[in-house]
């Protein structure tokens, strides 16, 4: 992968004020089959609200975070709330608190929606059912349909409520609204931005608007580099940085 060609605009160490972060990272780099898909990428993750993780498609970002949760040979800094992670395994990643949503939702076809809840219980943790079901009343209507027979929305409401049930420290949600209709998209939005108000979420996604509903601050990355930091309405309020480092410039509306 060739380096950045576009240089870096704002310090990582101004975003989101002084330190007042869930999750750091510093000087991450990750290998996927001998390839090097992450370069450097600094990034911090508020302690609340939604901090997006943006680029255009292919500069790294499902690759950072399966590397932040260890699912590929990843190398560099990533703090959680004062604890290195950077070398545990997965599962210890997932006990101390980094929930996962991944892309394409990834739910339990053949298991109803309710086995795939309980699939997701961590020992260890509170389990927050009432939670759950005050977001997403549907599950619980049809906590016996078999997964794989719900719609797209249906089920990424499954993937995030599996993530929302352990008393995670943050979240790492991988491009919630893909391939969504425009109503399920604010649907999701409308379930994330309440689930940010009880867990600080690192955001993925296409969906400017979307973005901009919900983020308070922004990282982008090009070629496996972090090269923007900052708030995340000054980012895309700015159409030629918008343009340069995502390839849009609309800066309020459309997708990547
Ligand atoms: N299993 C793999 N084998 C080889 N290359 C891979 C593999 N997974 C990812 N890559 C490469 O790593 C780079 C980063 O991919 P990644 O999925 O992290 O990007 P992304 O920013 O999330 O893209 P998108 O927005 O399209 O989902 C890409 O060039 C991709 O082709």
């Amino acid at each position: 992968m060739t380096p950045a060609s576009v240089p870096e605009t704002t310090a990582p160490e101004a975003v989101a004020g002084s330190g007042d972060h869930i999750l750091s990272v510093r000087g991450l780099t990750a290998h996927v089959a001998g390839q090097q898909v992450v370069e450097h990428v600094d990034l911090e993750v508020a302690a609340t609200g939604v901090t997006a993780l943006l680029g255009r498609n292919g500069v790294g970002k499902t690759s950072t975070i399966k590397a932040i949760m260890g699912l590929i040979g990843r190398s560099g800094t990533i703090d959680l709330a004062g604890q290195d992670i950077s070398t545990l395994p997965t599962h210890k990643v997932a006990q101390l608190g980094v929930g996962y949503v991944p892309e394409d939702r990834e739910v339990f076809s053949a298991l109803s929606v309710s086995e795939n809840l309980r699939i997701a219980e961590r020992k260890g943790h509170d389990h927050r059912y009432e939670l759950v079901y005050d977001l997403f009343p549907e599950l619980k209507q049809r906590a016996g349909q078999a997964a794989g027979t719900l719609s797209g929305g249906q089920q990424q409401m499954v993937s995030l409520a599996r993530a929302l049930l352990n008393d995670n420290r943050v979240l790492l949600v991988d491009e919630p609204t893909k391939g969504l209709a425009p109503r399920l998209v604010q649907e999701v939005g409308r379930v994330l931005a309440r689930a940010a108000e009880v867990v600080p979420v690192l955001l993925v996604e296409q969906n400017l608007q979307v973005v901009r509903d919900l983020a308070h601050h922004a990282v982008v990355l090009t070629g496996g580099r972090s090269v923007h930091h900052g708030p995340a309405a000054e980012f895309l309020g700015d159409p030629d940085l918008t343009q340069r480092l995502l390839g849009v410039s609309t800066g309020a509306e459309g997708s990547i």
